[in-house]
């Protein structure tokens, strides 16, 4: 049926058109076509026939983006939104929801086999690889999940409204959504009751909330001048009188890009500007800027993962690469014992001061700082046994991937939380004589399209 966009109930900039869904694919969207012209489209499910509202519809554009108003066929998978502050269907606007929860309508099984589609249409896509040859059997459900997947996020970022109030950003928009509840974080950060404080001199407001500590809420001023960094002040101080002694209050008053990038001066404001995770009784100090994975059991189940992916045996020699706090690094010093050798490569130097005290007890792990195609260049010809690799979301790249070849390892555990960057690094280790072996991946982010991965990569035997 061919249909020209029209006018919905008055506005006029935003129409509306009937759309059958296609696939899903890559960022959580389906993909339909109208006149010939693909639609990307939000809030929805494969096979559904839905009213969407198009964002912004030009007619040179190659492509639309849209967002589902109306359900007329609904998905057998769809459910009631998990969370009704993001549900596509009650808003009044797209600008109303906040980003974060964009597979919430849909059950968590149906979540996962989306998922795994994605990252099967993006290996073969980018890398020509058939990920059923290796036997993928699709997406896992991390460990200790609950039925429900909701109350996860250990760290949660907000922003603050003009108002001062505690807000998210509503997906590809920069308008910022009261979120006075957040149902995807653990509970420690609801019960914070930050909604009730004036936030207003702040721009960001980052908690973290490991299990069984107090949370430690990172505050970034909303300029940072020193007006802004005396308002921040402010405001820092009556969130500090707000928590009491329920949790620690930061500021961060000197940023580079983000707060993970360590960059930033951490003042002191209440408590202590650190926290403490355990993973099968290692101990680790995060720093309140530094890295540590958001699931609560992505630590956990990650760490296993890459140990029954890796196999590393006593006094072989591995590198840790973007190696955070050191988590996999301690857990690989364990593997390898005192006879072996760990190389942690770290590039923030928050982080990274984490991973050097946090391997202190580990005489045969060496600390790093630096970025991991600087620092592997100096370790040419060393051949180790094993390298991990946990690049951020952009991926390794060709640098990093022609870096690691170098050093000729004999298998490579590949982290990764993004399906095409992995496919993408998956082809350029091709290009470098290594295939990929096994893969698996964890849905360690329920009711968002996003999910992580973990992968061997060994040499290509060659024919003789
Ligand atoms: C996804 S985190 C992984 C951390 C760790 N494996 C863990 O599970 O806790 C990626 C880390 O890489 C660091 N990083 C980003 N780019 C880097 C680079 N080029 N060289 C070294 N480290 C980098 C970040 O600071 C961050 O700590």
């Amino acid at each position: 049926m061919t249909q020209h966009p029209t006018a919905d109930q008055g506005t006029s900039h935003t129409p509306v058109i009937e759309l059958r869904l296609g696939n899903v694919a890559n960022g959580g969207v389906m993909v339909a076509r109208h006149e010939g012209r693909v639609v990307f489209v939000r809030h929805g499910a494969p096979g559904e026939l839905v009213r969407v509202r198009l964002t912004e519809p030009g007619q040179g554009d190659s492509f639309w983006r849209g967002d589902v108003v109306e359900v007329l066929e609904a998905s057998e998978h769809r459910v009631a939104h998990v969370w009704p502050a993001a549900d596509a269907l009650l808003a009044k606007s797209p600008e109303d929801i906040p980003g974060g929860a964009e597979f919430g309508h849909l059950d968590l099984a149906y979540q996962r086999e989306l998922k795994a589609q994605v990252l099967t249409e993006q290996l073969e896509r980018l890398a020509k690889f058939d990920p059923a040859t290796i036997g993928f059997a699709g997406v896992e459900a991390p460990e200790e999940e609950r039925e429900d997947g909701l109350h996860w996020r250990t760290r949660t970022a907000f922003g603050v409204d003009r108002a001062g109030r505690l807000a998210m950003r509503a997906a590809r928009s920069h308008h910022l959504v009261p979120t006075p509840s957040m149902p995807l974080a653990v509970e420690a950060v609801d019960a914070l009751g930050l909604d009730q404080v004036d936030l207003t001199g702040l721009g960001r407001v980052e908690i973290s909330a490991p299990q069984g500590q107090p949370p430690l809420v990172l505050l970034v001023p909303a300029t940072p001048d020193a007006a802004g960094v005396k308002w921040a002040g402010a405001a820092a101080n009556r969130v500090a009188r707000h928590v009491g002694e329920a949790a620690s209050v930061a500021l961060l008053t000197q940023e580079s890009g983000t707060a993970a990038d360590g960059a930033g001066a951490l003042r002191r404001v209440s408590g202590r500007t650190w926290l403490r995770e355990s993973v099968d009784g290692h101990e680790f100090r995060v720093t309140g800027e530094g890295f540590w994975q958001v699931h609560r059991s992505a630590p956990a189940t990650l760490s296993h993962a890459v140990l029954a992916a890796g196999e590393p045996a006593e006094d072989e020699a591995w590198a840790d690469l973007y190696a955070g706090a050191g988590l996999f690094s301690s857990l690989l010093a364990q593997s390898v014992g005192v006879t072996g050798s760990v190389l942690s490569v770290e590039g923030a130097p928050g982080t990274h001061a984490d991973a050097r005290r946090n391997l202190h007890a580990s005489p045969q792990a060496r600390v790093v700082r630096g970025r991991v195609e600087r620092v592997l260049l100096e370790e040419a010809g060393t051949r180790p046994d094993g390298v991990v690799l946990d690049p951020p979301r952009s991926g390794a790249g060709k640098a990093a991937v022609a870096a690691i070849a170098d050093v000729e390892p004999e298998r490579i555990v590949y982290v990764s939380c993004d399906a095409a960057s992995f496919a993408r690094d998956v082809a350029l280790f091709a290009g470098r004589g290594y295939e990929l072996t096994q893969l698996r991946a964890f849905d360690l982010y329920p009711h968002t399209h996003h999910l992580e991965t973990v992968a061997v990569l060994r040499k290509k035997a060659v024919a003789s």
